[in-house]
């Protein structure tokens, strides 16, 4: 299953980027090809039966499986990136993560309203990054279709902090 192969291939490296941190490097999955496209294809079979106009990856590890997700949807893909890298104007919101914080940006006309955002990225840990993303979508007036990741930190409880937006969370590996 796709689950095994991704729990067997990512590497725990202890005290990154802070002491009592256990990251998960996902460097090892984006050496084998055939099982990326497993995992594309796995992760659009979960969003089968949920209504989706858009898919936004957050910056950074977001962007690696979250545009070949759009393309398998046939869908539009926005990217959310971190502060400062957007060339248009963008809206912007702060947010805390397991080892730190940072602001995201969206360009101001990325979603138009209404319209169905499946957020994408590659791991849940406490939740703030995706819940930050998650009030961009909505200050430009769209909707969190549901939330995609390769992996859920589930001890970490960050799907608590998701529902206020979508109960829809989707992962294939989870700890
Ligand atoms: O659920 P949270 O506690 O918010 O943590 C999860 C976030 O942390 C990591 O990103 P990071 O900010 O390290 O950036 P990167 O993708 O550029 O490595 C990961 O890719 C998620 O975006
Ligand atoms: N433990 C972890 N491993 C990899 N990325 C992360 N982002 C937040 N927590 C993480």
């Amino acid at each position: 299953m796709v689950s095994d192969k991704i729990k067997q291939i990512i590497r725990d490296v202890p005290d990154f980027p802070k002491p009592g941190i256990i990251f998960k490097d996902i460097t090892p999955i984006l050496k084998n090809p055939e099982l990326c496209n497993e995992i594309a294809e796995a992760l659009a079979e979960q969003l089968i039966d949920v209504e989706i106009d858009v898919v936004a990856g957050i910056e950074s590890r977001g962007f690696l499986f979250g545009l070949a997700l759009a393309q398998q949807l046939n869908v539009p893909f926005v990217p959310i990136r971190k502060a400062g890298k957007l060339p248009y104007k963008t809206i912007q919101q702060s947010y805390d993560l397991e080892y730190g914080s940072a602001t995201l940006e969206v360009h101001e006309d990325a979603f138009d309203v209404g319209q169905k955002v499946l957020i994408h990225d590659d791991l849940l840990a406490t939740g703030g990054t995706v819940v930050a993303a998650s009030a961009l979508v909505q200050k430009l007036g769209a909707e969190v279709a549901g939330y995609s990741f390769l992996i859920n930190l589930a001890f970490l409880n960050g799907k608590q902090r998701l529902k206020a937006y979508s109960d829809k969370l989707f992962s294939l590996a989870d700890y």
